[in-house]
């Protein structure tokens, strides 16, 4: 009887469940999207039930498609979309606001009034990031002042708190485990990322108790197993965690120092891996955990866009300029070049390398000439010229030239961002064959733990490229354009 690893990749617009063969392919997925509440300008809030929901529908769905009896299931690795904040009763297990998503700025108020006392430094020390309201701590310490009730419950040790590994993990396990991994801990601005555990002063200052903080476990282990009801009278071992961009990297087995990958989904994520040191960046990147396996942590370099692929979703929904993503490389090829617009999508801010909560989305450079295929153009434009930014940081702090780009995430399907990506670096881009490196890094972590795989050599071999784009712009017109972008970007920050 052959035997798949069922991984739950949990994103920011949708839940997926993928099936994947002892050869890394994938054998079966299902996908469902879930409703974004936007409650006020800045805020981005999920339901966590729908969440659960829409994961519990995937499994079931992608079980059948594929025609695969649950005790045909090895194992379960979870990813999530990272930060986005869970706080729920212990006692009834329900959650008691609705989940903040990573992309909500509703913390910056609270942000800002511990970066006037002084404590931006003493987080970056101890957690490798930054007082913004991207990480889940003073998002935690939101809903414990703002949700009525909320702080006397915690205080009497009432109410658990969960990123989505957390939350799914305790819903697939019927109430048992409250755990979370190494690689989702080190977002949350509460764990000490070079003492490996929960950190008391920093949890004295954001006022949360320490008793609704989850366990924190390697990436790679039994957790729990899930309740029969959930399989259909079949318990399955919860084998692998890892927050989804951490595991995009285990996913394209980039296992030794120095490997690089970027993904753009929702948002954008640059990580190189820095093994066994945790380098601190001086450039606004992250120091953060790329995960735990047998019984040691490796640590990655990150920068983060909270803009990428959001934004085509932003032209086929808000400007409805665009009727379907595929539609935005016809558009971009249309036209030779954007004839000077640039499109700065700061709609929630930016993040790395400029840390601006407060900067929104502007586009430059407008003429009586300007088309929509122009506009399309310079907004992909935009997706690549971000990633230059974090490559160029990385570089900076890590000393390593990044020689080649490995991509994953929705838009890599876009040939033509790629081949831009590929001429404004000046580095080759190298697309996978398989683009599900989130939900697949999550499979081997789980086949990992249950044996299905023997170790990360036999994963290496896997990974095998399906596209590479060279560069092909001269060094003058490169430095042109990316001058444009970096006098766009300042133009953005000034007004205010
Ligand atoms: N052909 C395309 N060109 C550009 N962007 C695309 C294309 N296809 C999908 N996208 C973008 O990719 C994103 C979805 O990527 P995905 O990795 O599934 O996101 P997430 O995991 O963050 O939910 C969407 O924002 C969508 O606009
Ligand atoms: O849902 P994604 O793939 O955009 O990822 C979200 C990140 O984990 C946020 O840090």
């Amino acid at each position: 009887m052959s035997k798949f690893i069922l991984s739950l990749d949990q994103g920011t617009t949708s839940s997926r469940a993928i099936l994947f063969n002892h050869e890394g392919e994938i054998v079966e997925t299902a996908q469902k999207e879930f409703e974004q509440f936007f409650p006020k300008p800045g805020w981005v809030e999920h339901d966590a039930n729908e969440i659960w929901t829409s994961v519990l529908s995937c499994i079931s769905e992608v079980l059948r498609k594929a025609d695969v009896e649950p005790d045909q299931v090895a194992g379960i690795g979870i990813t999530n979309q990272r930060e986005t904040t869970v706080v729920w009763d212990r006692n009834t297990g329900k959650p008691i606001y609705k989940a903040i998503v990573w992309q909500s700025r509703q913390t910056e108020g609270i942000c800002q009034e511990l970066r006037e006392q002084g404590h931006n430094d003493l987080f970056n020390e101890k957690t490798g990031l930054l007082l913004d309201p991207y990480f889940s701590g003073t998002k935690v310490k939101w809903i414990l002042d703002n949700v009525e009730g909320a702080r006397e419950k915690a205080d009497k040790g009432e109410l658990q708190f969960g990123t989505i590994d957390t939350w799914l993990v305790y819903k697939l396990s019927g109430g048992k485990a409250h755990v979370t991994d190494y690689s989702n801990a080190s977002r949350t601005l509460m764990f000490n990322i070079y003492d490996l555990k929960w950190d008391d002063e920093l949890l004295d200052i954001l006022t949360v108790p320490k008793s609704m903080l989850p366990e924190v476990r390697q990436s790679s282990e039994v957790y729990a197993n899930t309740v029969d009801y959930h399989f259909f009278g079949k318990e399955v071992p919860i084998a692998g965690i890892a927050g989804d961009q951490q595991a995009a990297l285990f996913g394209q087995a980039c296992f030794d120092e120095g490997m690089v990958k970027n993904t753009y989904g929702t948002g954008g994520f640059l990580l190189m891996n820095t093994g066994k040191e945790g380098v601190k960046s001086k450039n606004g990147l992250l120091t953060t955990l790329a995960w735990g396996v047998d019984g040691k942590v490796e640590y990655a370099l990150e920068g983060s866009i909270f803009v990428s692929g959001s934004a085509i979703q932003w032209l086929r929904d808000g400007l409805e300029i665009i009727d379907n993503s595929p539609q935005s490389e016809d558009y971009a090829t249309n036209v030779d070049s954007t004839d000077g617009v640039y499109v700065v999508p700061a709609f929630v801010g930016l993040g790395t390398p400029y840390w601006d909560s407060e900067a929104r989305g502007a586009v430059f450079g407008l003429t009586r000439g300007t088309t929509k295929e122009h506009f399309v153009r310079a907004t992909l434009e935009s997706l690549a010229y971000q990633s230059k930014d974090l490559v160029d940081a990385m570089v900076a702090d890590s000393g390593i030239d990044v020689k080649s780009l490995r991509v994953d995430g929705g838009a890599v399907k876009n040939n033509f961002l790629m081949q831009f990506q590929s001429d404004i670096l000046g580095v080759q881009v190298d697309r996978p064959v398989i683009n599900e490196t989130t939900a697949l890094g999550a499979a081997y972590l789980a086949g990992l733990a249950v044996g299905y795989w023997n170790d990360k050599e036999e994963i290496a071999k896997q990974w095998k490229i399906e596209r590479t784009f060279k560069d092909n712009l001269d060094d003058n017109k490169r430095n042109e354009l990316y001058e444009g972008w970096k006098k766009a970007v300042s133009a953005t920050r000034a007004f205010k």
